[in-house]
């Protein structure tokens, strides 16, 4: 047998009944003599049979004398199937919310707005639903009543939509990536190293000792610690002071804050990774763009033409693939496959609540004749275009920037913004920002800035998307151990071991620093990577969800995760 045959021996064997979008999506058995002499088995199929189950919620439901009428959805699509009943067959469970399987038959329609009704023969009520209690009801709900009540937020159409909208950027990032030779990897959770360096890190707590451990010790004949013995004048009585609590793994632990260090150690086995996984930061940060919780995509791969000069100035107007501007164009090349694909598709219903003008920016941003190649500037020239704005603002316009912007300083969200939605109108990489703002493990540019006036900056780029600020940042990576070494012994995330001073060792005049002298700590395997095979890599991180904030008009973050938690909430 031909091997797409056994496929379709097993698909029909194993398959589940369709959904209602695969149901609308497929002809009518009155259509069917539009099928030709050629149709295949598989397309006479995929025609709807003449009866079908189907099994949903009640979205909304008007009952009358002789016929009523129900919106049935299973979620699977934002059109809901129009169900036709006698009301002699309507139970009165039949409401709002209500969980139902109903078998009938599919007919074209007789009214306007679909092209299908469901005429209902047999109706059964799986799960009541009070209509007096339940909170999704169909006025409009608040963002901050459908936080509160999340579990069951995924009932509302916006929330359903937005669901259905991660499933398909996360399929469009599959395909950018296969085809790009990339393997997708999984990371750990659980890690010993702060990815970031920034503190930012949930601890894992520690655990009282394992009692079985103990009582194997307990033969040993060294006296426990956490015993004491008490003596009085008339009795002695030994008691336990409750055991210290311990590191479950020996060591402390964190939930990772990104997953790039793994995945460098991945990609310096395979080449090419990557992965969208979660991530957590202790932020208390209540601003729209951040959660506790989020996901993130995150991509490393070997660059071997990133050896050479690693200042991007020269390239910022002929984008290369050379170093930073080489990893912009993938990050490019990756979000207009994505959105390409979504537009294809024809997920209108999840972007930007139905098309309107929201996905015509889109379609705009992701075309090469409208829009061409997304703008790159560095990071001084960014500054040089916002102090002229701001000074500007000081002669008298309304608003004014509420940070002043500055050489040397963190570009501040309205900076980010007023880059992507005023000046540009548009995505923008911003590339070369200075080390002092960037964590460890990203590449020491070759050259100071212009004339060396400027602090030493790192081949790393932002991308800036109107509506979000940062959606994307990444760089190429520090693969000489001697710069790498020296910049985590200078930020404080190394120590020198006992005996040995780091402003010493860091300011003496010998060509590399001692690796003998220094305590790598929990950052020892990293070392590691570069002093074996190391080569030239380079990667970037896209948060998740702000993707999905951009391309669904979606305004705050925590309307783009199913099930969202921030500083101050969790609710399950
Ligand atoms: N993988 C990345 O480059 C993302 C970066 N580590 C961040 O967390 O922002």
């Amino acid at each position: 047998m031909k091997r797409t045959t056994i496929l379709h021996e097993i698909h029909k064997t194993y398959k589940l009944p369709p959904t209602i979008k695969q149901l609308l999506a497929r002809p009518l058995p009155s259509q069917t003599t539009a099928l030709d002499a050629h149709a295949t088995s598989q397309d006479k199929e995929s025609v709807v049979a003449s009866s079908v189950t189907v099994n949903g919620w009640i979205k909304s439901i008007r009952k009358q004398k002789r016929v009523s009428f129900a919106t049935v959805s299973d979620g699977s699509t934002s059109a809901g199937l129009q169900a036709v009943l006698q009301s002699s067959i309507v139970p009165k469970d039949l409401t709002n919310g209500a969980s139902v399987r109903l078998t009938g038959r599919l007919e074209k329609s007789r009214g306007a707005g679909q092209e299908k009704d469901f005429i209902v023969e047999e109706v059964e009520v799986l799960g009541a639903c009070d209509p007096e209690t339940y909170p999704i009801q169909k006025q409009s709900l608040t963002n901050e009543f459908l936080r509160e009540n999340v579990h069951l937020r995924g009932r509302t159409s916006s929330i359903a939509a937005m669901l259905r909208l991660r499933h398909a950027l996360q399929k469009g990032l599959d395909v950018y990536f296969e085809e790009q030779g990339f393997t997708y990897v999984n990371t750990p959770i659980l890690t010993s190293n702060d990815a970031e360096g920034a503190g930012e890190t949930f601890k894992i707590a520690k655990v009282k000792p394992d009692a079985s451990l103990d009582s194997e010790s307990s033969s040993s004949p060294s006296p426990s610690p956490s015993t004491t013995t008490t003596t009085t004048a008339a009795t002695t009585t030994t008691t336990k002071a409750p055991p210290l609590e311990e590191e479950f793994f020996g060591n402390p632990a964190h939930l990772t804050v990104s997953s790039q260090l793994h995945l460098e150690a991945l990609q310096a086995a395979i080449g090419r990774v990557w992965t969208l996984s979660p991530c957590f930061r202790a932020e208390r940060s209540q601003t729209s763009r951040h959660l506790a919780e989020f996901w993130m995509c995150e991509a490393e791969w070997a660059d071997l033409s990133v050896g050479g000069a690693t200042n991007a100035d020269a390239a910022a107007t002929t984008p290369t693939n050379d170093g930073v501007q080489g990893i912009c164009t993938v990050v490019e090349g990756m979000l207009k496959t994505v959105i390409q694909n979504l537009l294809r598709e024809n997920e209108d219903e999840v972007i930007g609540g139905g098309g309107g003008p929201h996905r015509t920016e889109l379609e705009k941003f992701v075309s090469e004749e409208k829009y061409g190649p997304w703008k790159r500037m560095s990071y001084a020239e960014a500054i040089v275009r916002l102090q002229e704005e701001y000074a500007r603002q000081l002669q008298g316009s309304s608003t004014l920037f509420e940070y002043p912007p500055e050489y040397g300083k963190s570009l501040q969200s309205e900076h980010e913004r007023w880059l992507a939605e005023v000046h540009v109108q548009g995505p923008v990489f911003v590339f070369n920002y200075p080390a002092s703002l960037k964590p460890f493990y990203m590449k020491l540019n070759e050259t100071r800035g212009e004339g060396g006036s400027r602090e030493e900056e790192v081949a790393c780029f932002d991308l800036l998307v109107p509506g979000v600020g940062e959606l994307v940042g990444g760089s190429v990576r520090e693969e000489r151990v001697d710069v790498l070494v020296r910049r985590m012994l200078e930020t404080g995330m190394i120590s020198t071991k006992p005996g040995f001073d780091a402003k010493e060792l860091l300011s003496s005049q010998e060509a590399e620093l001692d690796l003998d002298k220094l305590d790598l700590g929990s950052y020892a395997w990293y070392v590691d990577l570069r002093r074996y095979g190391g080569a030239p890599h380079v990667g970037f991180g896209m948060g998740f969800e702000r993707l999905v904030g951009w391309v669904g008009g979606i305004d705050n973050v925590r309307e783009c995760v199913p099930i969202p938690r921030w500083a101050g909430r969790m609710n399950l």
